[in-house]
């Protein structure tokens, strides 16, 4: 049985563990463990071995498999009768987009967009956010979509309102652990629709800098479908750090894509990628995998922006069943297999924001899980 007691035989283990974790690897790592610094700590106690990783991005479920893959090897090169393991999630505040000033509390702003119309933007933003929630980060939500606010319907909390505690901000409605504020708290039918662009675009950004929001790593903004007069202004103005875009496969949503993708650029938003939805129809009794709308066209979106392709998701009966519940599928169905991609998505966002973006050096919160 080895022992770990002095100096000389900590700095061992140390370097034995390193060893073993940098044959990690993950797509969310662009380099190993070890070149991260993500070895925080580790230490041989009462024959377990208590190892602490630091990572800058949401990682809870990516952690699990860095777990499930060391663990026995770590074992048996120890001679511990346990692994006591620890994630720490060290998640930074990154540039904002055109050197804007921060929203209070807010690490992170990430626009969530569409080219067109139901291309299932809400539902994806909903999915994603709650998915990060279970990765490990604090997050809100920011429902811009003053045409059709429909994060409300969606969390189950249409009914809800927000209130003032000082007459001048708004508490946000905290719903299945998230902070939510949307235009459809406080206009009920179809009272936005007669909006005009400016006075939208402005009730918009007094949401979002109104709002008691608490301390966030990531607020999502579910922004307005579509690439007009609205949607310019708002990805000028809200202080984000990255965009989105969601598209289907079919030619058209992909033609309205890469005018949202060309938008963004104009203003100077870093894009993280495009997530495609309804990719194929998953059949929820046989499994039956049908692509309904074609292969391959976000992949050529992808081609023709040098962006990636950052996620799929499959058209399911579930994503809207659960969606009109009021319970997204993430939190409804959370061993799902709809919700490891999910969060298989989340994760892989977050990482792509850290490696994408550079970090504000004196933002930077500490939260152990
Ligand atoms: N992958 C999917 N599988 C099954 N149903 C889906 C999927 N994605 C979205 N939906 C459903 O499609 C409908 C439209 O989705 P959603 O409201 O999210 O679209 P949207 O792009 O935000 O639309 P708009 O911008 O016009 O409000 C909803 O009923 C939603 O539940």
């Amino acid at each position: 049985m080895k022992r770990y007691s002095n100096q000389n035989s900590a700095e061992m283990l140390k370097a034995q563990v390193s060893d073993i974790i940098a044959t990690f690897t993950h797509p969310t790592l662009k380099k190993d463990l070890l070149s991260l610094n993500a070895l925080h700590h580790c230490a041989f106690l009462d024959q377990v071995l208590h190892i602490e990783i630091i990572i800058p991005f949401a990682w809870a479920s990516v952690f699990e498999q860095l777990k499930l893959k060391t663990t026995s090897t770590l074992l048996a090169c120890t001679g511990a009768q346990a692994v006591d393991w620890k994630l720490i999630q060290h998640i930074r505040s990154l540039h904002r987009a055109n050197g804007q000033v921060a929203v209070q509390g807010i690490s992170n702003i990430l626009a969530v967009s569409s080219g067109k119309g139901g291309v299932g933007k809400s539902c994806i933003a909903v999915n994603l956010a709650l998915a990060l929630i279970q990765e490990g980060a604090k997050v809100g939500i920011l429902d811009a979509d003053i045409y059709g606010p429909s994060v409300p319907h969606i969390l189950g909390s249409a009914d809800l309102r927000p209130t003032s505690p000082d007459g001048q901000h708004m508490a946000p409605i905290i719903i299945h652990g998230m902070a939510s504020n949307s235009i459809g708290y406080l206009v009920t039918g179809d009272n936005a629709m007669v909006w005009r662009g400016p006075m939208a675009s402005k009730a918009l950004l007094q949401m979002l800098n109104d709002t008691l929001w608490p301390e966030l790593d990531y607020l999502i903004v579910d922004m307005p479908p579509g690439t007009g007069d609205i949607q310019l202004t708002l990805a000028q103005k809200i202080p984000v750090t990255a965009a989105i875009v969601i598209t289907t496969p079919q030619d058209l949503a992909l033609i309205d894509a890469a005018k949202g993708i060309v938008m963004f650029s104009k203003v100077k938003v870093p894009i993280l990628g495009v997530i495609e939805n309804m990719t194929e129809h998953l059949c929820a009794q046989c499994g039956y995998v049908d692509p309904v709308f074609g292969r391959g066209g976000a992949e050529k979106l992808i081609k023709k922006y040098q962006i990636k392709l950052l996620g799929k998701i499959p058209l399911h009966s579930s994503l809207s069943e659960d969606a009109d519940s009021g319970y997204p599928t993430v939190v409804r169905q959370p061993d799902s297999r709809l919700s490891d991609i999910f969060r298989q998505l989340a994760s892989c966002v977050a990482a792509e924001m850290y490696w994408k973006i550079s970090a504000i050096p004196d933002e930077i919160r500490v939260r152990h899980l």
